[in-house]
């Protein structure tokens, strides 16, 4: 297995580090740099790797996972180029091209632009996956094998597909969250108390989601057979169209592809 060194040690590093470190990558393995001394001791804690600040010096690497904020990213890619060696660089920043990556890294050519999941903490990630044409077929199968450790990989052709994936799958694990605490909140409101709200909204939700992925029939088709003519599913089904609910989520998933685009415009610029 690869030597990987995860450069930013927060909420998606720690997602895929557990996916890794719980199919069998030895803790050993995987080295995690982070200026939050507790974040790393969290990490050590529960995973059992071990890591430093980013003024240490970096171990010898084979793959680097840059888990930075957007933000953050030129500044550590610009500080890392003269310690990367032949790494092959994974960026998940959400907006961030491969390109203005590269760049800042000093021309590196071995980058991978990813758009993981949180779902990875539990192998049910899924992470949509660029490279440039300067990556070759092992560099690509390298990646691959980490993230497809926690979960699905989907190579694109066309970058600017990230950006849908970003706004799907990268903040989708969010949209679905918010539907549940909305579903806990309207069990509250119909008197149930909060544990058994929360039983109500998310076994409601795990069953659906399972009979889904295990039943030959569509989403469409499922909601139609839960939906009784004159009944009650079909009375709050019109009320989501009244307030069209499905328009809403179609333009909130847009607006965050819009928002990962602008990232890339506004953060890739090398002004400063
Ligand atoms: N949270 C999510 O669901 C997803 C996040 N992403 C991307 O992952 C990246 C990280 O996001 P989160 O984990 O949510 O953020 P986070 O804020 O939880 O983690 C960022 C980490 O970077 C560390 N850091 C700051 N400066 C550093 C430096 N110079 N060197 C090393 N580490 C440094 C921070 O202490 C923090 O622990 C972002 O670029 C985000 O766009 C991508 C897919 C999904
Ligand atoms: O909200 C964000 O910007 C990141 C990218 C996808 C999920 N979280």
């Amino acid at each position: 297995m690869s030597k990987i060194t995860f450069i930013g040690g927060g909420n998606m590093a720690s997602a895929i580090i557990g996916g890794l470190i719980s199919r069998g990558t030895p803790a050993g393995d995987v080295h995690v740099v982070d200026p939050d001394a507790a974040k790393l001791a969290e990490l050590a804690t529960r995973y059992g790797v071990h890591g430093g600040s980013p003024d240490e010096a970096l171990p010898a690497s084979d793959v680097l996972v840059l888990a930075v904020k957007p933000q953050q990213l030129k500044a550590v890619a610009r500080q890392l180029a003269p310690a990367l060696g032949d790494a092959l660089v994974i960026s998940i920043a959400a907006g961030i091209r491969a390109d203005s990556l590269s760049r800042w890294l000093g021309g590196h050519a071995r980058v991978v632009r990813v758009m993981p999941n949180t779902p990875a903490l539990v192998q049910a990630g899924l992470s949509g996956a660029y490279a440039g044409d300067a990556v070759g077929e092992d560099d690509r199968a390298l990646a691959t094998r980490v993230l497809g450790a926690v979960g699905e990989v989907v190579w694109v052709d066309d970058e600017a597909e990230i950006d849908g994936i970003t706004a799907i799958s990268g903040s989708g694990p969010a949209y679905v969250f918010y539907f549940m605490e909305a579903l806990q909140a309207a069990a509250r409101a119909q008197g149930f108390n909060p544990d058994t709200a929360r039983k109500l909204a998310y076994h409601t939700f795990s069953g659906a989601v399972k009979l889904a992925l295990d039943s030959e029939d569509d989403a469409g088709t499922l909601r139609a057979k839960v939906t009784s003519k004159g009944g009650t599913t079909e009375r709050a089904i019109n009320a989501f169209e009244t307030s069209q609910l499905r328009a809403t989520i179609i333009a909130a998933a847009a607006a965050a592809a819009a928002r990962s685009r602008e990232l890339g415009e506004e953060l890739g610029r090398d002004a400063d």
